[in-house]
């Protein structure tokens, strides 16, 4: 079962969340491996580069790779990876050469590919790489990564990395680690925030139905998901069986 915690405000989820990711590499640390994790794009990114500069890591055993990023350049502004490099990389001690980015000079399908390759590369001999920690994002619509409800990402089996070039969010190219990927992950941690999330989180959270969203679809085998919400957000998950 998902552990759901709940915040009385955004303030209070950002440091709770920078305090859970020193946590988990922290216990990757102590395990004697680097510490691998997939940062989201979307409003988790304000909420990881608030308090992450002030946490007590050693940020060279850090493995940072992209659960999903759009297929700009890096100057545009839908870039995740320039809002981490303009907002964390810089702040924190982290070298460049631990920061995995998506080449968007590539097409769609080639930065797949050479993203899988990346990933590969720090992942030797892994047939399916296991990440210490996936931080995720949910749209209002129920989308996590660049995987949205109803397409046929969400059945892909074959591939660690796939593009998307009809993308219902634009922009429309981007590419996405897909659930074969994503759920080998050691740990995964959605972090929602704001009314808007409320209705949407009801439906993954309390009510579960068929087809499941794609934020509903994470479940690690062997690994465990746990929310971060404020108030707002959890509004209408209070009274459920979730909290006991
Ligand atoms: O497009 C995206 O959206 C999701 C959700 O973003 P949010 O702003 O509604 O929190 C995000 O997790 C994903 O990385 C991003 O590409």
């Amino acid at each position: 079962m998902a552990s759901i915690n709940v915040f009385k405000t955004e303030l209070q989820v950002a440091k709770e969340i920078c305090s859970f990711v020193e946590m988990k590499a922290n216990e990757a640390l102590a395990r004697g491996t680097d510490f691998t994790v997939g940062f989201s794009g979307g409003s988790l990114q304000k909420y990881l580069c608030e308090h992450l500069p002030r946490i007590s890591t050693d940020w060279s055993k850090w493995r940072i790779f992209f659960c999903d990023e759009r297929l700009v350049s890096f100057e545009d502004n839908d870039s995740t990876y320039k809002y981490y490099r303009d907002n964390l990389i810089g702040k924190a001690p982290i070298h460049t050469e631990n920061i995995f980015p998506i080449n968007p000079n590539l097409s769609v399908e080639e930065c797949a590919k050479d993203y899988t390759a990346c990933l590969r590369k720090v992942f030797p001999g892994d047939d399916l790489p296991r990440f210490d920690l996936l931080l995720l994002g949910i749209g209002p619509d129920g989308h996590t990564c660049s995987l949205f409800p109803s397409h046929p990402l969400l059945e892909e089996k074959d591939v660690l990395i796939a593009p998307i070039s009809d993308s219902p969010k634009p922009p429309p190219c981007r590419v996405t680690m897909t659930y074969p990927l994503i759920n080998n992950a050691r740990c995964c941690a959605f972090v929602s925030c704001g009314a808007g999330k409320a209705a949407i989180l009801k439906t993954i959270l309390a009510e579960q139905h068929e087809p499941l969203l794609p934020a509903a679809r994470v479940n690690p085998t062997d690994g465990k998901v746990f929310w971060f919400l404020d108030d707002a957000a959890a509004s209408m998950l209070k009274n459920s069986e979730l909290f006991d």
